[in-house]
């Protein structure tokens, strides 16, 4: 079988991509850097001794371009190596973004639902793949920095060391202090993170919400621009703000460091100068120590710098890999003898939303025999969704058991159990593929199902006037060539997807709500088709709708108050019948305004 991309770039990580492995590039880096830096600080020395030593010009000429060379064929290593550590580094990056996507689109529904769980995941994506100072992703190249600049350290103070034994140890501290001053404001930003998270995530709320296509005509007749203006502008105000107290901390952090800088160069060149005119150095042995110099306190602060970055990535990347990473899933046997057609029961099932102060069902009991159509309805928020979520085991009740066939739906595996159902929402949702690919989804390809499909949803007269037929693509924002569909196109189109998948038991959750009233009458026909031989939940307010069902059920305070034929209701004369009384009024007085009109 094909690896999925997702599962070789797993294994690309795991195998090939280890932080910690020191490679061939980073020691190559290692070696061109140190020869930079002793370069930078020995050819003014070499070039001195030639001169003092009154070398011929051919020579001197000669040196010159030979050091000016290797400085040159240097120049031209680094950069191809480095570039070669940045694009482990890219890969890293990608990986870390798949990966997190993977668990965020194939994890449990449940928890998209909890703003915990998204504000921890736009977190970890910001801090371990975006972050800009250290990103969990940067890890290889921090190690490789972290590497040459201890290294160059070390062989930069033996060396001054060796003249003047307390040169290294002044400029080190100098580095460290001003290090410290820089580490205070950097501790200061990531202190903030809350507050910056939270600043970016409500300006990124109002920007993308006004560029939001869907929300153009709303912005418009209700004049809510100036609004928008307003939001905007306070909240690029409190940006405002939030940096100028960054600026000034910074600033504070970088004069202290000028300071010490100030100190250590007066004590060192003071030093230096000392021994110059008391003839324990040479001129060039000097004008190299000079160079020395001014190299060891940048690599002090190379190192210190990555040094506390390097922690911060370390630590991103491991909460990352730990949090984000979803472990690699076990294939699970699927349930035997789950055959259909469904009997479908609800033993005292419990269930309440994440944060939810009351639960939406509670010990709800009910049971809908094999191949029965049940119309299910209740007032808006009476938790009809909720209950087919559950169902399909996209939510996990808190108490209690939902049986297929008396098998418990928690032991079904996720894949078995989906398998098991057509769904058709209220609200279309349609993926940037073909039409062909939104109708099949997953399934193979199978010509005459497609063709039954469209011609039973209603969509096949579209299909016809499509520039592309069923190959057209469903959105322009993907293919310039791609096509939109109306909401009534749309709806058609989750009923030819549900007519496709055929799955055993069948739930249509308010389909006909952007239909006119002729397809609103196809679709009822299409659905009897769909129903035939199949258990299924039918979810609509249009109480003259239910009447084809078996049976009805009224869900109300979160239990089944109500259950049996339209007659048997209406003759019941309780919350049903009240409930269709009041529509089919309404519909009556429309009629009567009508013939009056007309
Ligand atoms: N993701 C969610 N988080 C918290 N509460 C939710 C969530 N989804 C729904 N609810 C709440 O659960 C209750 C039941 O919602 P549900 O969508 O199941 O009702 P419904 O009967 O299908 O309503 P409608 O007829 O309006 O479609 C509502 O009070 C709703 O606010």
């Amino acid at each position: 079988m094909r690896k999925k991309p997702t599962e070789s770039l797993m294994h690309w990580y795991r195998q090939e991509a280890k932080p910690m492995r020191f490679t061939g590039q980073m020691i190559m880096i290692l070696l061109c850097q140190l020869a930079t830096t002793l370069l930078a600080a020995a050819i003014p020395a070499w070039l001195v001794q030639a001169l003092v030593a009154h070398t011929t010009i051919n020579h001197f000429v000669l040196l010159l371009v030979g050091l000016i060379g290797a400085q040159t064929l240097i120049g031209w290593v680094l950069p191809v190596t480095n570039a070669m550590l940045l694009i482990r580094q890219m890969l890293v990056r990608t990986l870390m973004i798949v990966s997190a996507q993977q668990d965020y689109i194939e994890g449990p529904y449940e928890r998209i639902l909890e703003p915990e769980y998204r504000e921890h995941r736009q977190r970890l994506i910001a801090y371990a793949i975006y972050g800009d100072d250290a990103a969990g992703s940067k890890v290889i190249v921090q190690e490789s920095a972290l590497l040459n600049a201890a290294a160059i350290l070390i062989i930069l103070s033996v060396t001054l060391a060796y003249y003047v034994w307390w040169i290294p140890i002044v400029a080190i501290a100098a580095a460290w202090g001003a290090n410290a001053l820089m580490q205070g404001y950097r501790r200061y930003i990531r202190a903030q993170r809350a507050q910056t998270e939270q600043m970016w995530n409500q300006q990124s709320y109002i920007s993308n919400s006004a560029y939001e296509e869907k929300n153009g005509k709303d912005i418009r007749l209700y004049h809510m621009g100036p609004w928008y203006q307003h939001r905007y502008h306070a909240l690029m105000q409190q940006e405002l703000q939030f940096r100028k107290q960054l600026g000034h901390r910074e600033l504070l952090a970088k004069l202290g460091g000028t300071w010490l800088n100030a100190v250590r160069d007066l004590l060192i060149y003071g030093g230096l100068i000392y021994i110059l005119f008391n003839g324990h150095v040479s001129l060039a042995v000097f004008t190299l120590l000079f160079g020395l110099v001014g190299q060891i306190g940048q690599q002090m602060t190379a190192l210190l710098t990555n040094w506390s970055e390097w922690q911060v990535s370390k630590r991103d990347l491991s909460e990352f890999a730990e949090q984000a990473m979803p472990p690699a899933k076990v294939a699970e046997q699927p349930v035997p003898g789950l055959t259909p057609p469904y009997t479908i029961r609800f033993d005292h099932v419990t269930y309440t939303y994440p944060h939810a102060k009351k639960p939406v069902l509670k010990d709800l009991n009910f049971t809908i025999p094999a191949g029965q159509k049940v119309a299910l309805v209740g007032l808006n928020g009476a938790g009809k969704t909720t209950l087919t979520m559950l169902l399909m085991g996209l939510l996990k009740p808190e108490q209690g058991t939902i049986y297929l066939n008396e098998v418990p739906i928690r032991t079904v595996p996720d894949l078995q159990l989906r398998a098991q159902f057509a769904p058709v929402f209220q609200d279309a949702l349609l993926f940037g593929r073909t039409l062909q690919e939104n109708i099949e989804m997953d399934l193979p390809h199978d010509a005459k199902r497609l063709q039954h499909a469209l011609a039973l949803s209603g969509l096949a007269d579209t299909v016809a006037q499509l520039p592309h037929g069923v190959a057209t693509q469903l959105t322009d924002k993907l293919h310039k060539d791609g096509v939109n569909l109306s909401g009534g196109q749309q709806q058609k189109l989750m009923v030819a997807r549900a007519l496709y998948r055929d799955a055993p038991i069948l739930i249509l959750d308010e389909p006909t709500a952007a239909l006119d009233a002729i397809a609103e009458r196809e679709q009822y026909q299409a659905y009897q088709a769909m129903a035939t031989g199949k258990t299924s939940i039918f979810i609509s307010h249009r109480m003259a709708s239910t009447k084809f069902a078996d049976k009805i059920f009224l869900l109300q305070g979160g239990q089944i108050n109500e259950a049996g034929t339209h007659a048997e209701l209406m003759a019941q004369n309780g919350a049903y019948a009240k409930l269709y009384q009041v529509q089919s009024q309404y519909y009556q007085k429309e009629v009567t305004h009508d013939e009056e009109i007309f």
